[in-house]
C-alpha cells in the first residue's frame, strides 16, 4: 500500500482563512502560507501556469471511456465491492485514466449525484488539473501522491462545496501511472478516512492487476524469447503497460532511433494481425519492421516487433560510424540532434568538394544559415553572396546581380527561394547557371548553393534547376529533432541580447517548448525568444513570460515518429478540405483513430478556404 504522506492527509480547519488566501492567490496578492498547506500551493500556482480560469474552468467532453480497458476490466469487481461497502452513504467513487478522463462514476442517487452532474465529474469529462486545477484527481495523477482536497482548496470556484480524496493507481510490474481512484463527499463532511480508503482501493486495483498481468506479460514474454532467439538482431517486444527491448537495440541504436522505433511499436500495438512496416529512423536508417501480435487464448496481449536495417546509403553511412553520425562544428549555428548533424555534415563534404547543392526544406529550417556556415567554415572572411529569389523587385536586375556574383573571384553564392521565379525568370537563372557550372571545378569559382522548399514534383524547376546540382538535402524542420532545443535556445539568447544577457530557460518553459509543433522553424523559435527577451532580461524564463501562442498545444512531447505522423495527417487533411474520412483513408488509418490523433496531437489545420479542420 503507498504511504501516506501526512501534509496531504490533513486538511486545514480553517475555511475561512483559507478562502481568503485563495481569493488573494487568485488576484495575484500576497498570500498567507500559513493558511494553506503547501502541496496545495503549489498545485495552485501549477494551475496558474497552466492557464486554468477558476471561475470558468475548462469542463469538457473528451471521450467515450474504453469499457473494456485493462484497467476497466480489473477495477470492475472491487469498485462494485466498495459500492456496495458503502451504500447509503454520500460518497461518490471515481476512476480515471492516467490523464484525468473519468471513466467510471459511482454515487447514491440525490443531491450528490445532481451536483456532480452539474460540476461534469462523470464519464467522458477531464478532470486533469491543466484543465481544472486543483482536485483530488488532477492533483493526484500530476504530484504521483495520495491526495486530499477539500473545499476552498479546490482551484475552480464551482467545487468548492465537495472534498476529493485522489490515491494515483500504478501498473504493478511496469510502474507506469495508469489512473486515479477517487471518493469525492461533500465538503462538510470529514474527509480524513476518505484517503485512506482511497488508498487501500487503489492497492486492491493494483493487486488485481498484478493477477491478471502476469499471465498476460508471461505469455507476451514467450513471444518475445522465441523471437530473440529464433530471429536475432532487434526485437522490441510492447503491450499497454510494458517495453522489453533486447541488448541489440540497446547497444546499436542511438537514444533516438530507440523512441522513433518505439513509438512505431506502440503505434502497432492494438493491432491483432501481423504488418511489416518500412520507415527511415531519425539517425537516417532505413528499418524494415515485421510486427507479430501475442495471444493468450484469444485476447491480444500486446505485440513483437522484429527490426531489420536495409543498406540504405544513409543507412550504410551511418553504421560505420556506429549508427551516430559524427559530428561538424560551424561557425554560428548549433545542433547535436543525429537529423542535422547527418544534414551538416553531408553539406560540408559537398562544399569541400565544391559540389553545387539544392537546401530543401519548410521555412526557418536553416537552409541559408548551413549554407552560408559550410563557406565560413573554411573561409572565415571569405565572400558569401545572397540573393533572394522571393524577392527580386526587378526580375533583370536581380538577375544581372546573380550573373555578376557568379563571375566572381571565390566565394559563395546563395540564391534563395528559387522555387518561387516564374517559368520565364527560371529560365534566365538556368542559363546563367548553366554557363558556370561549365567552370565550377576550377578553385576560383565559385561555389553556389540554392534554397527551396520542398513540394517540386513535376515542375520546371525540377527538370531545368536541378540538373546544375548534383546534391539535393532536405533539413528537417525543428519539430523532428526537439532534441536541439536545449542547444538553440541558449544559443539564440546570447544572439539575440549579446554576451551580457545571463537569460536562462526554466525546465518548465523547456518542457512547454519540447510540445509545440513550430511551423516556423528556428526562425520562428528566435521570433518567441526575442519577444520573451523583451520582457525579461535575466533569471530564468518560466511559461508564464512565452508569448500566448506558445502556451497552449498538444500536453506533451511527441516523438520523432508521431510527428511524422501529425505531418502526414496535417497534409492529408489539407489536400482533402478537411474531409477527416477521405483523409484517413489516405493515411490508412481507420475514422476513430484519426479523430483520436487529431485531439492527441492537438492539430488545428487553417484551410485555404478560410475554414478549420
Ligand atoms: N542550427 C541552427 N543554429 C543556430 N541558428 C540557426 C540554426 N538554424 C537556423 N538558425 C537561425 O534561424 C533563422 C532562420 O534560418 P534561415 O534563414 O537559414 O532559414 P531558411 O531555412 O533559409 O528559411 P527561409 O526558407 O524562410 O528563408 C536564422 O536566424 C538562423 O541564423
Amino acid at each position: 500500500m503507498t504511504p501516506l504522506p501526512r501534509a496531504r492527509t490533513a486538511p486545514t480547519h480553517r475555511p475561512l482563512r483559507l478562502a481568503v488566501a485563495r481569493e488573494a492567490f487568485l488576484t495575484a496578492e500576497p498570500v498567507d502560507e500559513m493558511s494553506v498547506r503547501a502541496p496545495i500551493l503549489t498545485s495552485w500556482q501549477r494551475s496558474r501556469a497552466f492557464r486554468v480560469m477558476a471561475d470558468r474552468p475548462d469542463l469538457r467532453f473528451v471521450k467515450e471511456p474504453n469499457p473494456n480497458s485493462p484497467l476497466m476490466l480489473c477495477s470492475e469487481p472491487i469498485l462494485k465491492q466498495l459500492e456496495d461497502e458503502l451504500t447509503d452513504q454520500p460518497i461518490s467513487i471515481v476512476l480515471t485514466d492516467a490523464n484525468g478522463l473519468v471513466v467510471d462514476r459511482r454515487a447514491p442517487r440525490g443531491q450528490l449525484s445532481r451536483h456532480l452532474d452539474h460540476v461534469n465529474l462523470a464519464p467522458g469529462f477531464s478532470y486533469a488539473e491543466n484543465l481544472v486545477g486543483t482536485n483530488g484527481v488532477g492533483t493526484a495523477l500530476e504530484s504521483g501522491l495520495p491526495t486530499l482536497v477539500s473545499g476552498h482548496e479546490h482551484y475552480a470556484e464551482n467545487l468548492e462545496r465537495l472534498t476529493c480524496a485522489g490515491a494515483p493507481i500504478h501498473h504493478p510490474i511496469s510502474g507506469a501511472l495508469l489512473g486515479a481512484l477517487d471518493l469525492t463527499t461533500w465538503a462538510k463532511e470529514p474527509g480524513s478516512l476518505l484517503l485512506t480508503l482511497a488508498v487501500t482501493t487503489a492497492s486492491s486495483i493494483e493487486r488485481n492487476m498484478l493477477t491478471q498481468a502476469s499471465q498476460d506479460e508471461l505469455a507476451l514474454l514467450r513471444e518475445y524469447l522465441n523471437a530473440c532467439q529464433h530471429a536475432g538482431g532487434v526485437v522490441l517486444a510492447i503491450s499497454d503497460e510494458l517495453v522489453m527491448m533486447n541488448d541489440q537495440a540497446r547497444q546499436n541504436l542511438n537514444p533516438t532511433d530507440q523512441a522513433a522505433l518505439l513509438g512505431r511499436a506502440a503505434d502497432a500495438r492494438g493491432l491483432g494481425r501481423p504488418i511489416t512496416l518500412v520507415a527511415e529512423l531519425p539517425s537516417g536508417l532505413m528499418a524494415r519492421m515485421h510486427y507479430q501480435p501475442a495471444f493468450l487464448d484469444d485476447r491480444l496481449v500486446g505485440g513483437v516487433l522484429r527490426v531489420q536495417f536495409s543498406s540504405s546509403s544513409a543507412a550504410v553511412e551511418s553504421q560505420t560510424s556506429t549508427l551516430v553520425p559524427m559530428s561538424v562544428t560551424l561557425p554560428g549555428l548549433v545542433g547535436s540532434s543525429p537529423v542535422w548533424t547527418r544534414c551538416v555534415r553531408s553539406v560540408d563534404s559537398w562544399y569541400r568538394r565544391r559540389e553545387w547543392v539544392a537546401l530543401e526544406g519548410e521555412a526557418g529550417v536553416g537552409k541559408t544559415a548551413l549554407a552560408r556556415a559550410v563557406h565560413q567554415r573554411q573561409h572565415p572572411t571569405g565572400r558569401v553572396v545572397v540573393l533572394d529569389a522571393g524577392d527580386p523587385g526587378e526580375i533583370e536586375a536581380w538577375l544581372d546581380e546573380v550573373a555578376e556574383a557568379l563571375a566572381g573571384d571565390g566565394g559563395a553564392v546563395i540564391l534563395q527561394h528559387v522555387d518561387r521565379l516564374d517559368p520565364a525568370s527560371l529560365t534566365g537563372l538556368v542559363d546563367l547557371l548553366a554557363e558556370a557550372a561549365a567552370h565550377a571545378d576550377q578553385p576560383d569559382h565559385p561555389w553556389v548553393a540554392i534554397t527551396m522548399a520542398t513540394e517540386r514534383s513535376g515542375t520546371e524547376l525540377e527538370s531545368q534547376l536541378l540538373p546544375h546540382f548534383p546534391h539535393s538535402v532536405q533539413l528537417p524542420p525543428l519539430r523532428h529533432r526537439l532534441d536541439d532545443l536545449p542547444v538553440l535556445i541558449p544559443h539564440l539568447l546570447h544572439r539575440i541580447a549579446g554576451p551580457q544577457q545571463s537569460l536562462t530557460c526554466s525546465p518548465e518553459a523547456m518542457r512547454q517548448l519540447m510540445k509545440l509543433p513550430w511551423l516556423g522553424n528556428v526562425g520562428e523559435l528566435r521570433e518567441v525568444l526575442q519577444k520573451v527577451i523583451r520582457l525579461r532580461r535575466s533569471g530564468s524564463f518560466t511559461v508564464e513570460d512565452l508569448p500566448a501562442q506558445c502556451r497552449s498545444g498538444s500536453r506533451r512531447q511527441l516523438t520523432p515518429l508521431e510527428n511524422l505522423e501529425r505531418d502526414a495527417i496535417v497534409a492529408s487533411l489539407i489536400a482533402n478540405d478537411g474531409n477527416k474520412e477521405r483523409a484517413a483513408q489516405e493515411v490508412g488509418m481507420s475514422r476513430a483513430s484519426i479523430y483520436r490523433k487529431i485531439r492527441d496531437y492537438g492539430i488545428h489545420v487553417q484551410l485555404p478556404s478560410g475554414r478549420h479542420a
